[in-house]
């Protein structure tokens, strides 16, 4: 995938899957082609765990890294100062995961949360920018909300991004990519509409031509 893409028209993102598979490596190869690599680890462990992680990512040299904001503010506040501890000239982007996309309100009060997704995105964007993260990721349904309260304090990275017909798959909160630019998404999250096509790259076009 990463020799038919162009690191001009995307950054590439390295989740749970293939990490586990491939390692650092994997990380470093990426960014010898030139990308800009998003670590999509979703930390969420005790303070001290959790930012010792995230330094090791910034000593990778990701662009973007990202943690669960229900780990808590002094989670989220530990893995800041880890980060100044460093002192790169380039620190990752940190960002705090809010309510998964693949969660409906459904879900989400099964498995105990007292309001739907929206309330409680709300809740922990707010609480995130408030313990030192550069953004959140969301669904792009909750992007404009989000804009409106945080304005340019807050980057939004937005997985459960669908183009017009594409198979929902297990998300639950999903948006059109031109439609997610709209309600102000910073960073549009496309996984498997991308990667899963025949044509991957004539796809990555044609949502990028949507956009402009
Ligand atoms: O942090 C993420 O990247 C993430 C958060 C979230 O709430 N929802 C979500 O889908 N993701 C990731 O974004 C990607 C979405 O992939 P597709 O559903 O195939 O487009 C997956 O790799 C997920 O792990």
């Amino acid at each position: 995938m990463a020799d038919r893409l162009d690191p001009a028209m995307c950054r590439v993102k390295v989740g749970k899957e293939l990490f586990t598979c491939a390692g650092p490596s994997v990380v470093e190869a990426l960014q010898s082609k030139g990308f800009d690599v998003f670590l999509d680890l979703k930390f969420h462990d005790i303070p001290n765990t959790t930012s010792k992680a995230v330094a090791a990512a910034a000593r990778l040299g990701v662009w973007m890294v990202n943690v669960h904001a229900s780990g808590g503010r002094r989670m989220m506040e530990a893995c800041r100062e880890e980060l100044e501890r460093l002192q790169l000239d380039r620190s990752p982007l940190l960002i705090a995961v809010t309510v998964l996309t693949s969660m409906s309100d459904e879900e989400l009060l099964e498995i105990g949360y007292k309001s739907g997704a929206a309330e409680m995105v709300r809740h922990l964007a707010a609480l995130s920018v408030d313990s030192g993260m550069d953004g959140v990721v969301c669904s792009a349904q909750e992007a404009a909300m989000l804009k409106q309260s945080h304005g340019i304090n807050i980057k939004l990275v937005t997985p459960g991004i669908r183009p017009e017909n594409s198979d929902v798959n297990d998300q639950r909160r999903i948006v059109t990519p031109a439609q997610a630019v709209q309600n102000g998404s910073d960073y549009l999250v496309i996984g498997r509409p991308i990667t899963q096509a025949a044509e991957p790259v004539n796809v990555l076009e044609t949502i990028i031509a949507s956009l402009n």
